[in-house]
């Protein structure tokens, strides 16, 4: 299981200096979308720039304008970038063939995506599909719960959304790849700490 630690809602200082403390705990560092809309893509070169050995996922949700998008991610720096499974089959082909032309990876989130290219998805190999509870689900939905869906066994499956000790248990049966946690560990005292302990509570369940 990987740890990718999501830096939403922060500086750009702030979020270097939060992936700093967890550096050794995790394994993948997200530019939260909040980031690339506030800062640009400034935000993922500066993460690159300081954490050339980690992977760094751009989290851009791309809807739309897929190779203008994936392009300015991946010359940032970025080793995966994101896409809304939601979009239209084009945006996701552009996504996918982006990605393989520069060597990188796409990860699509599966936030509201319809029976239809749920399917469409399925074809893609070598990328990570995301099932993800949004923050307005978490903040204002009542009690959403992540899709069970099964996927191609050549993707990884990665989840996203509310992540900390105590939604381990639930999301075990998921067996994701992936643990994308933000606040839990970005907000955390101890953000070492407290990846350390979520990856522990993991290993304990298995
Ligand atoms: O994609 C995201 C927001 O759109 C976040 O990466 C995801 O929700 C993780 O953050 P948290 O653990 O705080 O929910």
């Amino acid at each position: 299981m990987k740890i990718q630690l999501a830096l939403d809602r922060l500086t750009i200082e702030e979020a270097i200096a939060i992936a700093e403390k967890a550096e050794q705990e995790i394994d993948w560092i997200e530019i939260g979308t909040s980031l690339i809309k506030e800062f640009g893509v400034k935000s993922i070169k500066e993460m690159k720039k300081r954490f050339p050995n980690k992977f760094i996922v751009a989290d851009i949700k791309t809807f739309d304008n897929a190779k203008y998008e994936f392009e300015m991610c991946f010359q940032a720096g970025a080793d995966i970038a994101t896409v809304m499974g939601a979009a239209p089959a084009v945006t996701l082909d552009v996504c996918v063939e982006t990605a393989e032309r520069f060597g990188k990876k796409v990860m699509i989130d599966l936030l509201n995506t319809l029976e239809e290219n749920l399917k469409y998805i399925e074809q893609f190999d070598n990328v990570v599909v995301c099932k993800h509870i949004s923050k307005d689900q978490q903040e204002h939905g009542g009690k959403a719960q992540w899709v069970s869906l099964s996927v191609s066994g050549h993707q990884e499956v990665a989840a996203a959304g509310g992540i900390g000790i105590d939604t381990l248990a639930e999301l075990k049966k998921l067996n994701p790849d992936v643990l994308i946690v933000g606040s839990a560990i970005s907000k955390a005292e101890d953000p070492k700490k407290a990846a350390r302990e979520i990856r522990k509570a993991w290993e304990a369940l298995s």
